[in-house]
């Protein structure tokens, strides 16, 4: 068995016992008291998460109102992923409730027929008929039950598959600096879930319609045979169903407690097994690390659901005993009616299945309704991250920008979440103008990227942080994809696409003939270095450059930076405007780099070029050079002007870069 450390072991926990014991000094050694130490966790906290408060608040009454709305939304779903068999679904329910009906009078007659005076023969010879409908509509009902489930399960996994594009679709439309928000990060865990669980949602929805129809038909034959029979059968079924959704309740709120630790286990999970690490996982020995992490993880996870299942086995039990009463109210109120003489001993039969049958229903609608109103919670933050794709839906301006003849920066600052303490950017002022090419340098951190991210219009100024007009118009009132087609841009982290190498380099809409691209695709590979690369594939073009798929080539470090850089190059045909190279370089050999900087001043007679890098020797190809540190341009000039400088940082690193004389360095010679 695996052996878990105690959640209150573990290390990392504020407040755990280990924690406590390795900061809290013996008494004997407690002469300065010193403040604990924890390290941080990996924590996802919500400030205004409502999920808590709508969890708490499941009530039975907040489900009976709620359940029509969540029925009709599941069928709903089903509607827009296949219209026929829905329909197709929802008749066959209908008759089988229809067929339940049946089953039941049928019941009841040839019980009420059987059990009348009279010889022997001429009674069962009355039950045949009500028999014979009994037997057909059971079977009826049970190829019809086996309809209803084809037909589920053709529905559900579309409903599946649409509720999962539909929340890719709308995650491809949020703000970029979404990704930089915890809210955004849960509200997009919690929709995913919530795709997970819609096609469960046609499920229950389609169980609760049966069960309904099963109660009603049968309460319908109990309420006949005797109206006493119809309050005793509710009461004695309310327990059980404030039971069901209590338990729904504490496993929801279970849940939402441990979301953390689900989606810690997910990333150390990742770090573990993904290919990207692969190597690092082994060379550095970090797997028993990684995996004490998620063991902790896991426990923590496992003690709050041992947790929720002692509560809910609790509430069951407390309802079992309810329910036991509950029996005893239908089954003392059937017998007084007996005995009173209200009914006949034949009736007495029949109402004793048609309770069993509605008290079951009645189980049914709640247990299952409680589920579903689960699930609906779920699905509520799926169709509220499609909406508002967790609050950062983009939304811009209607302006159609063309290729910039200037783009400004005005007192221009910016704070990422979080870091309120440290702009990443503080009073930028400056103008690019078309035809330059403008190199960014400065120390790691110095805001060299987020300068370009704000420039490119993938963040924006925050309000009262200064503006990044385009000529003229502020950034945010663009259009944000006419924006983005007069822009091509290479970050530091670019992207290693699944795709054949054409695709790779021109990344065209489905459908675009590869002869209509070839030609610039060529022009721009070889401008980056990338056609030797493609030459020596085994497809050329063709090749899948897929490295976390079998089968798929993999290329090195640098043959992907070279691809990367053929893609923006390639896009500058499409994209006449601003051309932005984060670190386009640093894997390159030197043959590939210089052929790149030289494609770079090729092309920027026509548009703004910006280009981040380390080297500075790159910088003698730029018009003009801004030196970065702790968010700030503390220097602007040319290579020259800079590097004639006695002082300064630029002049700082240049030397840095150049001196490489370090202790204990061998000379050269015997
Ligand atoms: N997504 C983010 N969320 C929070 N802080 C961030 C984020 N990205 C960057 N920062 C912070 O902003 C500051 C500037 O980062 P940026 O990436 O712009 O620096 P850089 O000059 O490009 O660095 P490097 O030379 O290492 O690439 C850093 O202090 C960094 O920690």
């Amino acid at each position: 068995m695996a052996q878990h450390p105690a959640p209150e072991e573990h290390p990392d926990r504020p407040g755990s016992a280990t924690a406590r014991t390795a900061s809290t000094p013996r008494p004997e050694q407690a002469e300065e008291p010193r403040q604990p130490e924890h390290d941080e966790t990996l924590r996802f906290d919500l400030p205004g998460d409502k999920r808590a408060a709508v969890g708490a608040s499941l009530s039975t009454g907040a489900m009976v109102r709620r359940l029509p709305y969540l029925v009709r939304r599941a069928l709903g779903l089903a509607w827009q992923a296949d219209r026929r068999a829905t329909a197709a679904v929802l008749v066959c329910q209908a008759l089988s409730g229809v067929l339940g009906a049946v089953v039941l009078s049928a019941t009841a007659a040839s019980l009420s027929r059987v059990m009348r005076d009279g010889p022997v023969t001429g009674r069962l010879r009355d039950t045949a008929a009500p028999i014979a409908v009994l037997a057909v509509s059971a079977a009826g009902r049970a190829l019809l039950g086996i309809a209803i489930v084809a037909l589920s399960g053709r529905i559900t996994p579309r409903i599946a598959r649409g509720a999962e594009l539909a929340l890719v679709e709308a995650g491809t439309r949020a703000e970029l600096a979404a990704y930089n928000t915890p809210a955004f990060n849960d509200s997009w865990e919690a929709a995913d879930r919530g795709a997970d669980t819609a096609p469960d949602l046609l499920h229950d929805a389609l169980d609760v319609i049966a069960a309904a129809v099963s109660f009603l038909a049968a309460a319908g034959i109990v309420a006949t045979l005797d109206p006493l029979l119809f309050p005793a059968l509710v009461a004695g079924s309310v327990p059980a169903g404030v039971a069901a959704v209590r338990t729904a309740r504490i496993h929801y709120l279970a849940a939402l407690a441990t979301t953390d630790e689900r989606r810690a286990l997910r990333i150390y999970r990742w770090w573990a097994v993904d290919k990207l690490h692969a190597d690092q996982v082994r060379a550095s020995t970090i797997a028993p690390l990684l995996l004490s992490k998620y063991r902790a993880a896991d426990a923590r996870i496992a003690a709050e659901t041992d947790r929720a299942t002692r509560l809910a086995a609790r509430v069951s039990a407390l309802a079992a005993l309810a329910t036991g009463l509950g029996t005893l109210l239908v089954w003392g109120t059937l017998l007084a009616t007996v005995a009173t003489g209200r009914i006949t001993t034949a009736s007495a039969l029949a109402a004793t299945f048609a309770l069993r049958t509605a008290a079951t229903g009645l189980q049914g609608v709640v247990g299952t309704g409680a589920r579903l109103y689960r699930i609906g919670l779920y699905l509520d933050d799926w169709a509220d991250f499609l909406d508002r794709a967790g609050g950062m839906r983009i939304r811009r301006g209607p302006v159609v920008p063309g290729a910039p003849a200037e783009i400004r920066v005005r007192s221009l600052g910016y704070v990422y979440p979080g870091t309120e303490e440290k702009a990443a950017l503080q009073d930028i002022d400056l103008t690019l103008r078309q035809g330059e090419v403008v190199a960014v340098v400065g120390h790691n951190g110095s805001g060299k990227s987020t300068l370009t991210r704000l420039l490119t219009g993938l963040l924006l100024p925050e309000p009262g942080r200064g503006e990044i007009p385009w000529d003229g118009v502020p950034i945010g009132d663009l259009d944000a994809e006419e924006l983005w087609r007069r822009v091509a841009y290479t970050p530091q982290e670019f992207a290693r696409w699944p795709l054949p190498a054409l695709e790779n380099v021109h990344l065209c809409a489905p459908g675009t003939a590869p002869e209509e691209v070839r030609a610039a695709v060529e022009e721009a590979a070889r401008r980056a270095s990338f056609d030797e690369v493609v030459a020596g594939l085994r497809s050329g073009w063709r090749t899948l450059l897929a490295q976390e798929w079998l089968g798929g080539h993999q290329l090195s470090g640098g043959e992907w930076q070279r691809a990367a850089v053929a893609r923006s190059l390639y896009r500058t045909r499409q994209a006449p405007g601003l051309l932005v190279l984060d670190e386009p370089t640093s894997d390159l050999d030197p043959a590939a780099e210089h052929r790149i900087l030289h494609a770079v001043r090729e092309l920027a007679p026509g548009r703004i070029t910006v280009l981040v890098t380390h080297n500075l020797a790159n910088t003698k190809l730029a018009d003009r050079i801004l030196v970065m540190s702790r968010g700030r341009i503390v220097q602007e000039g040319t290579y020259t002007t800079l590097a004639a400088e006695p002082t300064g940082l630029f002049r700082e690193l240049l030397d840095l870069q150049l001196d490489r004389t370090v202790p204990g360095q061998r000379t050269a010679g015997p």
